[in-house]
């Protein structure tokens, strides 16, 4: 199969001028991520060997802190890519909301919950999904009260 992928990095400079770059950086096992530990354990647990393509070179701009862009064909595992990312940024000390992601349709809503909740699953993290249907005023309890991250 044709494996495809592109990846950008763009950010605001110091002085304020924008910078657009292709991100030229390939990582071709997970450990050489520089990932949080139990980050990595829960990347095993879950059955990865060795990162995709597109995690070779996707994973660690989101760690940066990069704004990234990233576009790879289907199930060449971008999602746990962007996942990664998240994952690895968050202050687990902190007791809040600290990331949102926005996916169009219910169904990878859903699907990104699942492979979130399991790369997340030694690290503590509480995922949830907002999705029609569901009460939102559920949704804002868990968010606040529950304080999911
Ligand atoms: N490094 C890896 N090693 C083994 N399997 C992997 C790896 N990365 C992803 N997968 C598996 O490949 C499949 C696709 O992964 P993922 O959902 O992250 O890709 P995607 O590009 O977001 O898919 P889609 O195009 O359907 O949204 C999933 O079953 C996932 O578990």
């Amino acid at each position: 199969m044709l494996m495809a992928y592109l990846c950008w990095c763009y950010r605001l400079s110091t002085d304020g001028h924008d910078f657009f770059t292709s991100y030229d950086e390939v990582y071709d096992s997970f450990d050489a991520m520089g990932l949080q530990e139990n980050l990595l354990r829960g990347i095993y647990a879950y059955g990865f060997e060795k990162p995709s393509a597109i995690q070779q070179r996707g994973i660690v701009p989101f760690t940066k802190g990069l704004d990234v862009i990233q576009q790879a064909q289907l199930r060449t595992g971008k999602t746990t890519t962007f996942c990664s990312g998240i994952l690895h940024q968050h202050d687990y000390n902190v007791v809040e909301c600290q990331a949102l992601v926005l996916a169009p349709t219910r169904e990878l809503a859903q699907q990104i919950e699942k492979v979130m909740r399991a790369l997340g699953d030694y690290l503590g993290v509480k995922v949830h999904a907002c999705v029609g249907e569901i009460i939102v005023r559920e949704d804002q309890h868990i968010l606040s009260v529950e304080k999911q991250y």
